[in-house]
């Protein structure tokens, strides 16, 4: 499934945004503030931006009735308020679906165990740690079999190893993936494509090889990088320096 933004504004926060994805695994990076999150809220429909339009397979997202099965969204407010078990919260991905317990009880069980958490099922989702918490809220997206996959720093409180793990996963579906990252190495290794976000404007896009070059990483992040070459995988990644640059 085809998401683009085009002009895409929202007060003063994000300024004129245009960015598609399409079946591939598109990254968004800046520093603090720069509107990543804006940004990804008027995909999931949390925001609507005052300028430009957000349409999915050419559809406006605030016109299309299917929205719900289509996008999964794991985003900064993403919480679960009430002590659901942990099986509760991902059988949660089926609602937009039309019911088939048989099927839906296998969905969930695969969801658990994709994401590495079916022993956890019974717990109460509040009693879980950060990191198990957002696994399972990964495993709630990934119950919905969405077409397209918006998240907002999902590697946020994971372990390393759960780190690569849910980026594999989230590249393995197979669908559309939006994904704000902060951790510029990951985002290497696991996007088809960056978009730089500096003060709510887009300011580079391409191949992490085309956008992860020192002179950039210096002008948006105000950091030394030096690229260098994954031993095995060939990726760039970037290693800093230790003092900022003004
Ligand atoms: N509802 C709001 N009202 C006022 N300002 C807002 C609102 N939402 C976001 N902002 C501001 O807009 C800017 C961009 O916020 P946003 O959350 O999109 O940034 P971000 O790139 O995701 O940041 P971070 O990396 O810190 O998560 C920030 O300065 C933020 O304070």
């Amino acid at each position: 499934m085809r998401v683009e933004l085009t002009g895409v504004t929202v007060q003063n926060i994000v300024e004129d945004i245009s960015l598609h994805a399409s079946n591939e695994v598109v990254g968004i990076v800046g520093p603090n503030g720069s509107g990543k999150s804006t940004t990804l809220r008027c995909v999931y429909r949390a925001l609507k931006p005052h300028a430009g339009i957000v349409l999915l397979d050419g559809e406006s997202v605030h016109k299309r009735q299917k929205i719900a099965r289509d996008l999964a969204a794991l985003t900064q407010e993403s919480q679960v308020e009430f002590d659901f078990t942990v099986a509760e919260v991902v059988e949660m991905g089926r609602l937009p679906h039309d019911r088939d317990p048989e099927a839906d009880r296998r969905i969930v069980a695969d969801a658990l165990a994709t994401v590495d958490v079916s022993h956890l099922a019974g717990r109460g989702f509040l009693s879980l740690s950060g990191g198990e918490r957002q696994r399972v809220l990964i495993a709630r997206a990934v119950a919905q079999e969405p077409r397209v996959l918006v998240l907002d720093e999902p590697t946020n409180h994971l372990d390393i190893r759960h780190q690569l793990d849910v980026l594999a996963l989230a590249r393995g579906l197979g669908v559309t993936v939006l994904t704000v990252l902060h951790d510029l190495n990951l985002a290497a290794s696991y996007c088809d494509r960056l978009y730089v976000l500096e003060e709510g404007r887009v300011v580079a896009h391409g191949t992490p090889e085309e956008v992860l070059v020192p002179e950039l990483i210096a002008k948006v992040f105000h950091v030394t990088a030096h690229v260098v070459r994954h031993p095995t995988t060939g990726v760039p990644q970037l290693l800093f320096d230790q003092e900022v640059t003004p």
